[in-house]
């Protein structure tokens, strides 16, 4: 579809063969991304790897991404922080379990938890709880603030003006503001005590990048604002990501008691009287490996990616689109298009079953996490959050629905923003199963 936004010229792709020629055939000329005003803020005027456009320091900053934060040592290296931290969770579920638990609060507070560990070495909650902090409440609003729109974005010669108009630069401001106090703060912490024990179990990443800022053989100068950008990538885009897709997994599995026995049968098969599920139990939780592809397919967390912008004049499936054009993948249109899929409205597991496709940015029917040079590069550490957790919850818990109507009155209703929120909280009650 083409749409003029604007001043922009845009086009939205909803099909998997033009979302192959967008991101496999032609990549190259579309792998860059538009600078929005808040897009430009939040990475430090194109300084980070999501945001900034294409080019060699986009590269050299993916390249340092994928070698010390997204390697697969590297998430292998927080195993025991996603397991603890899904230990705190089960713990408090456990506490409240004569009465109801709001999943979806929790699930983000533990997701922003395992974040702020691996960042910084610390977490936000109160020890040993799993609630939310004030730190919780502004990764939110930033995530509100990129997924909304700026009109100034979009008719360029006025934006000075539509931006101070509308409020969107004071709030933008204030909360870039909070943030950036908050990396500034914890920068100077952690350099002034980088080669002591300051009593951490792993080296956290704001170690290993002040660390490389050191190191002259990465062959450019990490400054402290390429620092800054990548942490506050790491915030966003492993925040809600993988809580989101938690929240829907178990909506889906209440929905489908059926479903839900099969995958909690799994589980308990395997796990035994071990009392909890460990990151070594995973490979053997085939159907619940499964149920995490389905979720990602029908709730395409990310629904439009991130935006592209193509770099040069090129012309796709009979359009041509101009240089500098704006490119949306509605990658939930593709994920739930009845040509690719059967039944795409229904959610059945079983679907992957005995074929390889996966979310791995091969099969163009199926991508929420992107493709091509631009796919996500944190899939694996989302992934291994949604699946320890997932299982954790099967394991210990039997799941009811508060509510008179049962598993049927289970609110699936979706909210607008740039990732697919539920339009209201995931609350069920928890009784234990003793192992
Ligand atoms: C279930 C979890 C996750 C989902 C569904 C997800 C989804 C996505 C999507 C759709 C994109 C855009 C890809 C494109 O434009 O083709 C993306 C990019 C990105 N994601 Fe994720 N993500 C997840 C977890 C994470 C985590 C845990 C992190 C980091 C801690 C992360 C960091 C990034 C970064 C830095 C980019 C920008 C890549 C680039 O532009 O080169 N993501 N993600």
């Amino acid at each position: 579809m083409n749409l003029q936004l604007g001043q922009i010229p845009a086009f939205i792709v909803s099909s998997p063969e033009i979302a192959s020629e967008i991101m496999k055939t032609h990549d190259l000329k579309f792998c860059s991304r538009p600078t929005t005003l808040v897009m430009k803020k939040f990475s430090y005027g194109g300084l980070d790897i999501a945001f900034s456009k294409y080019g060699v320091q986009w590269r050299q900053m993916r390249k340092l991404g994928m070698l010390e934060i997204f390697s697969t040592k590297r998430v292998q290296s927080f195993k025991s922080v996603r397991e603890e931290e899904v230990h705190i969770l089960i713990q408090s579920i456990r506490h409240s379990c004569s009465q109801t638990v709001n999943l979806s609060d929790m699930f983000l507070c533990m997701s922003n938890n395992i974040i702020c560990r691996e960042v910084f070495g610390k977490r936000f909650s109160d020890d040993g709880e799993c609630n939310r902090s004030e730190h919780h409440d502004l990764v939110l609003e930033i995530m509100e603030l990129i997924g909304g729109f700026s009109l100034g974005d979009f008719f360029p010669s006025l934006k000075y003006w539509l931006n101070l108009f509308t409020g969107w630069h004071g709030k933008l401001e204030r909360n870039f503001k909070r943030m950036d106090e908050l990396f500034e703060r914890e920068i100077e912490e952690h350099s002034s005590s980088l080669y002591d024990d300051h009593g951490h179990e792993e080296e956290d990443f704001l170690d290993v990048l002040l660390k490389l800022q050191k190191d002259f053989s990465l062959g450019f100068s990490l400054t402290k604002d390429h620092i800054k950008a990548i942490l506050m990538n790491m915030f966003l885009g492993g925040t809600d990501t993988s809580a989101l897709t938690l929240e829907w997994a178990m909506t889906e599995l209440m929905r489908n008691p059926t479903l839900m026995k099969k995958a909690q049968d799994e589980v308990r098969g395997v796990v035994g009287s071990k009392g909890k599920v460990e990151e070594s139990d995973l490979q053997q939780l085939q159907y619940m490996k499964l149920i995490v592809s389905e979720t990602l397919r029908l709730h395409c967390i990310a629904r439009l990616l991130l935006p592209r912008e193509s770099m040069e004049e090129c012309q796709v499936n009979g359009y041509i689109i101009p240089e500098k054009s704006r490119v949306y993948i509605n990658a939930w249109a593709i994920c739930n298009d009845p040509k690719a899929w059967e039944n795409p409205e229904v959610f059945m597991p079983e679907r992957f079953e005995g074929n390889d496709i996966s979310y791995r940015g091969q099969h163009f029917e199926f991508i929420p996490f992107g493709a091509g040079r631009r796919i996500c590069p944190g899939m694996q550490k989302g992934i291994a959050v949604v699946e320890i957790t997932l299982a954790n919850m099967l394991y210990h818990f039997k799941w009811k629905t508060p509510s008179e109507t049962g598993y049927k009155g289970i609110d699936t209703r979706e909210s607008f923003g740039v990732v697919l929120h539920k339009k209201s909280p995931l609350v069920l009650q928890a009784a234990p199963i003793e192992t």
